[in-house]
């Protein structure tokens, strides 16, 4: 069921449908002006860059654009010059930024479900489900297992980290509680599981480029675009950087 967190600001797509109201965009983007996003873009080095929060940004259609379906759906990269280029033209990163970000937004739906039913935020018997799955589909992909792991356990603690800056929100302005209770067995592990088959896609895509020299300003750049268009606020806009730590 539709959970309004905070707005009516259109989140991902829950089957099918908006289910996930993110924060709106006083609470993402609270000043019409130039802001800062600062990402920390690896240990050693910190890259800022100015954007404006735009009057009426939407989120990027990602299921359509930069989803499991367009990765999928992308004509197969056969050999390494195919994979070279469909890196070239950025979709990987686009699809890994995207869909992280799309992750990132249902941490809002967990937290509210965990809101309401009690539970930490930590459930590890859940993190090896959903690490052994990326590592299955990675397997089947032909990337390394290992790699997906990384990935995967950098976007849970991302999701961690989202949920309790949340909570404790949550904890300190009651009036910013979420109303809804959303459905976490039923609707929304649902929808993070179908975002892992869209991930290792979209890692198998960029992994031609992983330890290149261009890889971390190419995903950079996907990420921060992914900042401003959702309207991030800082604690989502880290949580991005995080889950993203070990891509390249
Ligand atoms: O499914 C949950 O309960 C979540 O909080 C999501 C998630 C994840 O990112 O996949 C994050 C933290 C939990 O420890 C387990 C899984």
């Amino acid at each position: 069921m539709p959970v309004n967190t905070r707005s009516a600001h259109p989140g991902p797509s829950v089957q099918g449908r908006s289910a996930v109201r993110a924060p709106s965009a006083r609470a993402r983007c609270p000043r019409p002006a130039l802001r800062a996003v600062a990402w920390l873009a690896g240990p050693a080095a910190a890259v800022v860059l100015l954007t404006a929060c735009p009057a009426s940004a939407a989120p990027l259609p990602l299921s359509s654009a930069a989803g499991p379906g367009h990765t999928s759906g992308a004509p197969p990269a056969s050999g390494h010059r195919a994979a070279r280029v469909q890196g070239e033209d950025g979709r990987g990163f686009a699809a890994l930024a995207g869909l992280s970000a799309e992750r990132l937004e249902l941490a809002d739906q967990v937290a509210a479900a965990k809101l309401r039913s009690g539970t930490p935020v930590a459930d590890p018997a859940r993190e090896r489900v959903v690490l052994e799955e990326a590592a299955r589909k990675a397997t089947a992909r032909g990337l390394d297992p290992v790699v997906a792991r990384r990935v995967f356990r950098d976007q849970i603690e991302a999701s961690k980290a989202v949920q309790r800056g949340l909570l404790q929100r949550w904890r300190a302005h009651p009036e910013q509680r979420p109303t809804g209770r959303p459905d976490l067995a039923g609707e929304v592990r649902p929808a993070l599981d179908r975002i892992t088959t869209g991930l290792i896609d979209a890692l198998t895509e960029v992994a031609p480029r992983r330890g290149t020299p261009g890889c971390r300003a190419a995903l950079t750049t996907k990420a921060a675009g992914q900042a401003v268009q959702r309207r991030f606020d800082p604690l989502h806009s880290r949580g991005l950087s995080r889950a993203l730590a070990s891509v390249c």
